[in-house]
């Protein structure tokens, strides 16, 4: 049987969701793995906001054949691959109330042994890119889940002074203050191996039925 990999993003101006694009990319190049891409669903209050903005509408139009996240995906996935742009150095309230509404997934340990990554996205290079991977990192150590980074051995292009994204804890890019930049060639090449990494672990995990 193969093995499920589950993207699951919030991307309020699209950067995340390209981001997301090229992880479930890279998991699905890898051998007999099924990859579903979803997204967490929008709070009303902040629709209602945020549908003022021009670069929000246009990226939600992008994204609207891309189904809602569910409860159900995360318990169909052997591999949970969060994206996850930055709110103040941390990660969105959307997924904190997605993460908190799948409580009873915890107290029943449903997602105990799956495969897990994260990546994220800032404006600028020092708002928040490692702080929001580990931030991220915790509630997913209580479900129990096992965590999949992304080393240097795997991602050369991480040993720079440039200001791109990508770290040991995550992939990653940066957007620019205005949004204004789409993630460069070596940030969703940095999202695609962490696809294939997450994929091959989950893949390890499942044949040994932790
Ligand atoms: C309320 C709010 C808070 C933000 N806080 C930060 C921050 O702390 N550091 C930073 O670099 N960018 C911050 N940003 C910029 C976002 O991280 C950026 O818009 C996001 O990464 C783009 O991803 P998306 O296009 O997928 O929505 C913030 C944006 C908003 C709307």
């Amino acid at each position: 049987m193969s093995t499920k990999i589950l993207v699951i993003y919030y991307s309020a101006y699209g950067h995340i969701y390209q981001m997301a694009q090229s992880v479930a990319q890279g998991a699905k190049n890898e051998s007999d793995i099924e990859v579903k891409i979803v997204k967490v669903p929008e709070f009303d209050v902040a629709r209602k906001f945020l549908s003022t903005q021009e670069p929000y509408v246009k990226a939600q139009e992008a994204q609207k054949e891309i189904p809602d996240a569910t409860q159900e995906d995360l318990l169909w996935a052997d591999g949970i691959i969060w994206g996850v742009p930055t709110r103040f150095g941390m990660m969105p309230a959307q997924m904190k109330q997605f993460l908190d509404a799948a409580g009873g997934l915890w107290a029943t340990g449903k997602l105990e042994g799956k495969a897990t990554g994260v990546f994220v996205s800032t404006g600028s290079v020092h708002g928040g890119q490692e702080t929001t991977a580990i931030t991220t990192i915790i509630p997913l150590l209580h479900f129990g889940m096992i965590y999949v980074g992304l080393p240097y051995g795997e991602n050369p292009e991480q040993m720079t002074a440039e200001g791109i994204g990508g770290s040991p804890y995550s992939a990653a890019t940066v957007v620019g203050p205005n949004g204004e930049l789409n993630p460069d060639q070596r940030e969703l090449t940095m999202a695609s191996r962490l696809g294939a990494r997450v994929a091959k672990v989950a893949k390890a995990l499942k044949s040994t039925n932790l």
